[in-house]
């Protein structure tokens, strides 16, 4: 796990904890956030529990008073085009549940828990508006976390049906969330979008684009937490 710190931080302000899954991404953020000492910027690893298990390390370190959850992930077809920024208005665990012959039944329905974690929904809204502002293309919806990067335009289609309003598809959001609301505090969701959600296409993959928009969305999520 990677850790940027700061010794001269203010202890006063709001401090935020903002996990990413590998460095390229970690690196975007720091650059946007310009070194500012309320942030440490964390790699967690990819996937659901690598990001949980490095996001409760680190909360258990120190004092945090936000936690987010960045990086890159792919955009859902008339929802979030490459190059554009989604900000989560929930955390759904898009494939925790059970194949049924009838079909697939979410941890709700089979009466385990949630799937849904909600994020806070003032500054996410603040954040969206701020990003529109400066005229970087922004979204909101709700953002999956899945264990496998969709691949086929079916998966696609079902996963849009199963969250209605589905924006973009990660794997690391729900790991992060379920940390920060285990320590009862409030998170974000924020991916740049580097790829369409649907079939595999290596080549049409656009990851520098997608760090420069997630640059400048950490210039914007300093600016709305100033
Ligand atoms: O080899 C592949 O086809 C392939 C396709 C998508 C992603 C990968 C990765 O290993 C990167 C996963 C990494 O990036 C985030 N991410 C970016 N786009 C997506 C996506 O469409 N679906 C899920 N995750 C995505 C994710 O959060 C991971 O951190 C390889």
């Amino acid at each position: 796990m990677g850790h940027e710190s700061n010794a001269s931080r203010e202890q006063t302000g709001l401090r935020v904890l903002v996990i990413t899954a590998v460095a390229a991404e970690r690196d975007a953020v720091l650059r946007g956030l310009r070194g500012d000492a309320r942030f440490d910027v964390v790699t967690g690893g990819v996937g659901p529990a690598a990001s949980a298990a490095s996001a409760a390390k680190a909360l258990a370190a120190a004092g945090y008073g936000l936690v987010v959850s960045a990086g890159i992930g792919g955009g859902f077809p008339g929802r979030a085009e490459i190059g554009s920024l989604v900000v989560a208005d929930a955390i759904v665990a898009a494939d925790l549940g059970a194949e049924t012959p009838e079909g697939f039944r979410s941890v709700d329905e089979l009466g385990f828990g949630s799937s849904r974690i909600a994020v806070d929904a003032s500054l996410a809204a603040r954040l969206t508006e701020a990003l529109q502002r400066a005229g970087l293309p922004a979204h909101t919806g709700p953002v999956l976390t899945v264990s496998t990067v969709t691949g086929t335009a079916a998966t696609a289609s079902e996963l849009a049906a199963r969250v209605p309003g589905a924006a973009a598809e990660a794997m690391e959001g729900f790991g992060v969330a379920a940390a920060a609301r285990d320590r009862g505090l409030p998170v974000l969701e924020l991916r740049a979008i580097s790829n369409a959600v649907g079939p595999r296409d290596r080549e049409a993959w656009r990851i520098k684009e997608a760090l420069d928009a997630l640059e400048a969305a950490g210039a914007i999520l300093l600016e709305v937490l100033r």
